[in-house]
């Protein structure tokens, strides 16, 4: 299994391909020794990254994964932005993943009563008072942001709720619910997949910036778990390691 640490690979492809022997290492390791794997999944680019490889392996114990979003949209779960959508539609019905092991968020509801039903059903699977998340695997916006953890929010200090609701996102749409630090934070292991030139300054700031205003996903240092990067080579263009 890959160490922790930042992992530099071409292109969006073979971050796939290494971050699925990662996750299904992963997720052998949780049900044999739990019964279960517990994986928190977030939107954007990672969807696609993480499906195109994961739909190809057979053997990961599907039937036992419970998938919850790190973060979501305010949408129906039928819109092209909702990232339960995109996780349902590229793996149910191509693994033995069951529908109703991906949990959505339920966007009938206002945002802060959407965020309260989304902490029921993580209670729901999980014993822990803070859920203990097998992985979380999370992108990183150009500015810094993680799930729907944004630069300057008052959300980067809370510390009771374990889903919070956001209604100033600044990135569309601004309605979303988002798994807070403390559940990022108590993952066995934390992974990042961030991709593109774009992000290339940002990479730099949270893995070799000072410890000054750190940037949402700098903030994502699990307390007892590992931490990976997997990076683009545009990504990692910054690095002073590169
Ligand atoms: O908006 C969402 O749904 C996210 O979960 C979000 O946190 C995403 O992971 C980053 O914005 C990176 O997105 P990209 O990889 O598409 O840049």
């Amino acid at each position: 299994m890959a160490e922790e640490g930042v992992h530099v690979l071409a292109g969006q492809a073979e971050i796939g391909a290494e971050l699925g022997a990662l996750i299904a290492a992963k997720a052998k390791e949780a049900i044999s020794s739990r019964g279960v794997f517990t994986i928190a999944v977030s939107g954007g680019s990672t969807t696609k990254i993480f499906c195109q490889d994961m739909v190809k392996r057979a053997d990961v114990g599907w039937e036992k994964w419970r998938v919850f979003m790190a973060d979501e949209r305010l949408v129906p779960l039928d819109q092209e932005d909702c990232n339960y959508k995109g996780y349902k539609d590229a793996l149910v019905g191509s693994v033995p993943l069951a529908a109703e092991h991906i949990y959505p968020i339920n966007p009938s509801l206002s945002v802060e009563a959407a965020a309260e039903d989304y902490t029921q059903k993580l209670k729901q699977v999980f014993s822990e008072d803070t859920p203990v998340f097998d992985v979380v695997l999370l992108g990183m916006g150009p500015d810094g942001h993680t799930a729907s953890l944004f630069p300057g929010h008052k959300l980067l200090q809370e510390k009771t709720l374990l889903v919070a609701p956001i209604s100033d996102s600044p990135k569309p749409p601004p309605n979303r619910v988002t798994l807070t630090f403390k559940v990022l934070n108590n993952a066995r292991c934390a992974v990042f997949v961030c991709t593109g030139e774009g992000k290339a300054a940002n990479v730099k700031n949270v893995l070799e910036g000072n410890e000054e205003n750190l940037l949402p996903a700098a903030l994502v240092q699990p307390l007892d778990g590992e931490l990976h990067w997997y990076l683009d080579s545009t990504a990692a263009s910054q690095l002073s390691s590169q």
